[in-house]
């Protein structure tokens, strides 16, 4: 057996049947629903009178449309009021998004956190919390932050909603192997490093794009002495960095005795081959803060707003321009000196217990007398209903609410926006949440992403801020290392109805028999396309920018030309249509194709929303030079066609698209060639596979293996 990575042999063991368009359909051991990305996926089952295949490996909850407040009473649709609840959801479309779980999980007769549950909250903070998240096992969820699982050794990456429908009919996905990447991280953690700042860096270092096509394994002695939530905050925002999923090997674990032969072999071989390697000394790393719209626009707080003029890169400095102008910052600026108005502790990225002790040892050690600088407003938000009440247990409760801070409920809050916790526009928030998107968390707002100590002092400070200067203060020790003091844990709240450790791949039954279907191929799915072709050239265009929150509310797939680049389209003060972007500009908007100089088109979130939106405008195929994976499965599931070439020749046919000219996309031939032009065609980089994928995809209605006939539909 050759020597296997961590991932090879993870994937490996879930392999069901290996296709032979580069797909593979993987067994997925379990599943994490919330409310945002299902309600079309049940829809889905129903239309097709289907069952949820394995509802003892699937676990529900509510966490993005939940409010943070903590009202009396509780009255969400038709429940009697309750003691002690939370507040009920007021917004209309927020609570029948939450309805809609509530009664598909009863329906499919599914494991249920509800708002009342005291097992709530985000649903990457649950599942590692209940033991739902092993070793070894693949765990998927329709959203992109799954990827903090792999702290546990497991497989774990998100999925869009169609996908989300395949799993919970099939169990199984289908899904194209990454390559492997390792970031190695040595060296000694200097003091006020963080995790968050250990993950900032390598982003930077890497860049938003850095990890497309990958899974990144983190390894080095700096990540073996990290915690366990140390090792989910890096983990969290390895979609930050493009890849796929991140890893870390398991070492320790509690029911070590049950599984400890598997999971002793979960580790890379010493000779295993990766295809990229990257080091890491983090001795050099200060604490850092971003200054920009994309995760990777990443500077030390000791460092200055950078000048765009300063990347050579063409779309990098467009990007860096327009992030500048939007973000209200000058060239030049020390980061100490820019003001904030908002600061924002939580999300699934450091919304954990040992996040919320690291930001109040920076209150504590500011003083007893200390307040949260005047005109700030900083709340604190638990990342579950669980972490709030251990914080409670150890009073970090009172220290926060002591300065001034607001102690919030459970839920994903003002990481995005759905619920009332939205920052307003042109206001500045400091953030340990994962993204600093263009009206992430509120139309208009601008975000600075750093970790839970850095979030604490800026508020202290009402500036961005050194955390050092706080912590020589104290005498607390470094953060996210085991070297933490042990703190008591609540007693354990069982999970009845979710099963044991699964064997991956073991005990498979042959499913339904019902025969596949080629009568009714969607009449989207094209061979030869023609048309106008929108170009774009922002690096990083992310689905945050695609499509904004406020259109991930609905519960139908349908209609959402409306919210596609609504951010682009409007006035965001206003509302006002503006009409100056591409797609609003003849003959571009007839356009059925979009060409994106930019890398990484469609990173970032896993909302399906986005390829509905530009489908329901009309786009049948992007071509760009990289795209974020999660879109890209998104693109197939919606006969939408992704080519990727290269930044050149998306620069080339950009300029024939500024000009007007039609593309003729044709699969068979696998080539790309100018309406009416000489010029010479463009052939698809690994062509062949393109176009086999995308055919091969929606012919393939149904993955015809013998042993397990898993079911899509579109
Ligand atoms: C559902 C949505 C709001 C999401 O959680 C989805 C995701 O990241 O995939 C996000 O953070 O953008
Ligand atoms: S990224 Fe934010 S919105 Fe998405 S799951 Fe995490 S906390 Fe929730």
């Amino acid at each position: 057996m050759p020597a296997q990575t961590l991932y090879d042999k993870i994937w490996n063991a879930h392999v069901v049947s290996a296709q032979q368009n580069g797909l593979d359909l993987i067994y997925v051991d379990r599943h994490l629903v919330h409310e945002v990305s299902s309600p079309q996926a049940f829809d889905g089952l129903r239309a097709a009178g289907r069952v949820v295949r394995r509802p003892d490996c699937t676990l529900a909850t509510v966490d993005h449309n939940v409010p943070c407040v903590n009202f009396i009473l509780h009255q969400l649709i038709e429940r009697p009021p309750r003691l002690g609840g939370k507040a009920a959801i007021k917004d209309p479309e927020s609570r029948a998004q939450c309805a809609a779980l509530e009664k598909n999980v009863k329906e499919f007769g599914l494991s249920y956190f509800g708002l009342e549950d005291k097992r709530q909250g985000i649903v990457h903070v649950i599942g590692p919390e209940q033991g739902f998240t092993l070793p070894g096992t693949t765990l998927v969820c329709g959203d992109s932050h799954t990827s903090t699982h792999g702290a546990f050794g497991a497989l774990a990456f998100g999925i869009g909603t169609s996908e989300v429908e395949h799993v919970l009919a099939t169990q199984t996905i289908l899904q194209k192997k990454s390559k492997n990447m390792r970031i190695n991280i040595e060296g000694a953690l200097p003091p006020g490093v963080t995790p968050k700042d250990i993950i900032l860096h390598i982003i930077g270092r890497i860049s938003a794009s850095g990890g497309n096509g990958c899974v990144i394994e983190y390894a080095g002695s700096v990540v073996r002495a990290l915690s366990m939530e140390a090792r989910m905050s890096v983990c969290n925002m390895s979609i930050e960095a493009g890849a796929r999923a991140g890893m870390i090997a398991p070492d320790e674990g509690e029911d070590w005795d049950k599984a400890e032969a598997y999971w002793r072999t979960l580790h890379s071989d010493v000779d295993a081959k990766f295809d990229v390697e990257v080091e890491i000394e983090v001795a050099d790393i200060a604490p850092c803060v971003t200054w920009g719209t994309s995760p990777q626009d990443v500077v030390p707080i000791t460092g200055t707003v950078p000048d765009p003029a300063g990347f050579s890169n063409l779309d990098r400095r467009r990007a860096a321009e327009r992030a500048l102008e939007y973000m209200g910052l000058v060239p030049g600026t020390s980061m100490t000196d820019i003001k904030v108005d908002n600061v924002f502790i939580g999300s699934c990225t450091n919304g954990r217990i040992e996040d919320l002790r690291a930001a109040a040892d920076v209150v504590r050690a500011a003083g007893v007398e200390a307040k949260v600088a005047p005109g700030v407003r900083a709340m604190v938000v638990p990342g579950s209903s669980r972490v709030k009440r251990q914080a409670e247990a150890e009073g970090l409760d009172a220290v926060f609410r002591r300065a001034g801070f607001e102690w919030r409920e459970a839920g994903c809050s003002m990481c995005v926006g759905m619920n009332e916790d939205q920052l307003a526009a042109g206001k500045r928030c400091a953030s340990t949440s994962n993204r600093n998107f263009e009206g992430r968390q509120g139309a208009g707002g601008r975000t600075h992403l750093m970790s839970p100590a850095m979030a604490a002092a800026a508020a202290m400070r009402g500036t961005l801020a050194d955390v050092r200067q706080f912590q020589q203060k104290s005498s607390q020790p470094t953060i996210g290392l085991d070297s933490a003091p042990p703190v008591q844990q609540p007693a354990a709240i069982p999970l009845d109805s979710v099963a044991d450790v699964i064997i991956p791949t073991a005990g498979i039954q042959p499913a339904v028999k019902e025969e596949a279907s080629l009568a009714d191929l969607p009449n989207k799915v094209f061979r030869v396309l023609k048309g106008i072709a929108a170009p774009m050239y922002i690096e990083n265009m992310d689905t945050d920018m695609i499509i904004p929150k406020q259109f991930l509310k609905t519960i139908v797939r349908t209609g959402l030309a409306c919210g596609l680049f609504y951010n682009f389209r409007n006035d965001v003060n206003t509302g006002q249509p503006a009409r100056d972007f591409i797609l609003d500009q003849p003959p571009y908007d007839k356009a059925v194709i979009i060409v994106s100089t930019g890398k990484n088109f469609g990173c970032g979130s896993s909302r399906e929303h986005a390829a509905w939106s530009l489908d329901d405008f009309g786009i049948r195929c992007v071509i760009a030079p990289s795209f974020g994976e999660i879109f890209r499965n998104n693109c197939f599931q919606n006969c939408m066609l992704p080519i990727e070439l290269s930044v050149e020749e998306c620069r080339e046919l950009a300029r024939d698209a500024e000009a007007g000219i039609e593309l003729v996309v044709d699969l068979e031939r696998e080539e790309i060639t100018r309406a009416g032009r000489e010029t010479a065609p463009i052939r698809f980089k690994n062509g062949l596979v393109q176009a086999r994928v995308f055919i091969g995809w929606v012919r393939r209605y149904w993955c015809d293996d013998a042993r397990w006939r898993g079911y899509r539909y579109f």
